[in-house]
């Protein structure tokens, strides 16, 4: 099980902040794709050993959400503050923070999984063995990554994300493709990172199992969907076989 830096008193915390001290914070975010205004007014925080999953129907902004809390994509207003400090004043910083698992599993086909992940190894963090196994990988080490099923790469992607040893983990439905077991594999990785201090925030359309966890569902409201109207002039409709008119 993911164990960076066991030492005599038990694994050395991600984080040194007092537990009710905001480590993320964004404020006020608005986010457009193309013409369409996908966030609108988004305001969040997220403290030490916090967990907060993001819901919402489909096109609601969850994975833009994550991408901009991993300062993979600016907002187009609001902040994004890291203790109190904007992100952008140090990107580069931000990226070794985070932990960014996104809907591709992003594993090299020819290599083994071995190889893809040892790519992620850190001094601090955990060994190869301990992250193959708190997904019960173990025994697919040696297996190139193309003949793994879909599940078996979403245990790989995982994998990555606790060897990165990042405080901050973002993950955009962590759980596709999982079995039941390795969902339970899922739950109690996000439970050892929050018990030292670790942060979380998934994006989910299922249940997953996680205690105390905080919750912030995306509204599908009229602006989300007014564009996507706008764009489909009557003259473009299709019909029910699929053809313009
Ligand atoms: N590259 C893009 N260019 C323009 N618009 C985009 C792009 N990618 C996504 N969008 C739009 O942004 C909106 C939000 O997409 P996003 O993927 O964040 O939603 P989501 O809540 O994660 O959806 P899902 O539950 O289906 O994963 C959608 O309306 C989508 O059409």
């Amino acid at each position: 099980m993911f164990t960076p830096e066991q030492g005599e008193d038990g694994p050395a915390p991600l984080s040194s902040a007092p537990p009710c001290t905001a480590l993320l914070a964004a404020e006020s975010l608005r986010v457009f794709r193309g013409d369409r205004l996908v966030l609108n007014e988004i305001s969040l925080t997220l403290c030490a050993g916090e967990a907060m999953l993001l819901t919402g129907p489909n096109g609601a902004g969850k994975s833009t959400l994550l991408r901009v809390l991993a300062g993979l994509r600016r907002p187009d207003a609001g902040a994004l503050l890291w203790c109190g400090t904007p992100i952008a004043e140090d990107t580069a910083a931000h990226a070794s923070r985070v932990a960014y698992l996104g809907h591709q599993d992003a594993l090299k086909p020819s290599l083994s999984v071995r190889e893809n992940l040892s790519l992620f190894l850190t001094p601090t963090g955990p060994t190869l063995t301990q992250a193959l196994s708190a997904v019960d990988l173990l025994d697919l080490a040696d297996l190139p990554a193309r003949l793994l099923s879909a599940g078996q790469k979403r245990r790989a992607a995982l994998a990555r994300v606790l060897l990165a040893n990042a405080p901050l983990w973002l993950l955009d439905e962590p759980s596709l493709g999982l079995d039941a077991n390795a969902i339970t594999l899922l739950g109690h990785a996000i439970t050892q990172h929050r018990a030292q201090g670790g942060m979380v925030i998934a994006t989910t359309h299922v249940p997953l199992p996680l205690e105390a966890v905080r919750h912030l569902a995306l509204p599908a409201t009229p602006e989300h969907l007014a564009p996507l109207w706008d764009d489909l002039a009557d003259d473009t409709w299709p019909d029910q076989t699929g053809a313009t008119a």
